[in-house]
């Protein structure tokens, strides 16, 4: 469905390349999920998977194209949605869905069901200009899936939502994936990776680190923390201290709380992938 072999891409005019020497399978019916801090090339990976970006080294097969000879066949089979879509700023959110639909020779997704999948059913008739930054999103969305795409591309596509507008994408991708679409998002959302994506790939300064479940990657790196609340003071006030749960019987500190009696609280905590990710990068996700 999409492999990378040996994939380097380097911008004209930078001394070092973006991307260096990627490898990457993803199969078909899959949720993949990119994961890196900003900077670390995720938005030019896909610009190299949507053949965008032509000049890179290395193979690039994507349904069966090379990206970078990719024919006009290759753009009606993917969807590609990324942060700020162009739209017709006075059109309404239907028109502009009216409009892309016209592009396709195949006979594209009703926009009216799409606009209603996504929770913009009422908006249908609001201008592009009028909608908020999670309904551009949205309608960003729908646009990608116009075509009903074998693969969907979509750049950070929870940015924006709120919770439930994010339960509403959850839902449409999941139904769009046993359909047996190909989905690749990126996302700097730690949660909705955790709960979208089959695989996710931590990309760092352009090399992949890692790919792998999300449950896998949290077993493998996530320390188990034992989170305690006590009565520091006198006074009772609350404070809180946490302590990685391997070898925390030989811990002094965790020793002279235990004998303290202030103890009020004490549980285990799962490591979020953040700490994961800076296990892994070194750095923090900014
Ligand atoms: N057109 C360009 N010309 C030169 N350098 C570029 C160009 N576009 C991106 N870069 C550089 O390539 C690197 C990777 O950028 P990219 O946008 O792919 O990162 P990203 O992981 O998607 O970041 P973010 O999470 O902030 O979206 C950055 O150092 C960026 O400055």
């Amino acid at each position: 469905m999409v492999e990378a072999r040996e994939l380097t891409y380097q911008y004209a005019g930078r001394v070092e390349p973006t991307l260096g020497g990627l490898t990457l399978r993803i199969a078909r019916g899959e949720i993949f999920g990119l994961l890196g801090p900003s900077g670390s090339g995720k938005s030019t990976l896909l610009n190299v998977l949507t053949g965008r970006l032509k000049r890179y080294t290395g193979t690039v097969n994507v349904l069966g194209w090379e990206a970078a000879a990719a024919g006009p066949g290759f753009y009606e089979r993917i969807g590609v949605g990324f942060e700020s879509p162009g739209f017709y700023e006075r059109f309404t959110a239907l028109d502009n869905l009216r409009h892309f639909r016209r592009l396709y020779s195949s006979s594209a997704t009703d926009p009216e069901r799409l606009l209603r999948e996504l929770g913009l059913a009422e908006s249908a008739q609001l201008k592009a200009e009028q909608l908020s930054k999670g309904m551009r999103m949205r309608l960003g969305v729908c646009r990608a899936l116009l075509g009903d795409p074998q693969l969907l591309l979509l750049d950070e596509p929870t940015s924006g939502l709120d919770p439930k507008s994010e339960e509403r994408l959850r839902q449409v991708l999941e139904g769009r994936r046993a359909a047996g679409m190909t989905i690749v998002l990126t996302t700097h959302n730690m949660k909705a990776a955790v709960q979208l994506c089959d695989r996710i790939g931590f990309l760092v300064d352009g090399r992949m680190q890692l790919i792998d479940t999300p449950q896998a990657v949290m077993q493998r790196y996530g320390e188990r923390i034992l989170r305690v609340e006590h009565a520091e003071s006198e006074d009772g006030a609350c404070q809180v201290e946490r302590f990685a749960l391997d070898g925390i019987g030989a811990n002094a500190r965790f020793q002279q709380l235990l004998q303290s009696g202030r103890i009020m609280a004490m549980h285990t905590e799962e490591a979020t992938l953040e700490q994961v990710f800076g296990s892994i990068a070194g750095r923090v996700i900014q």
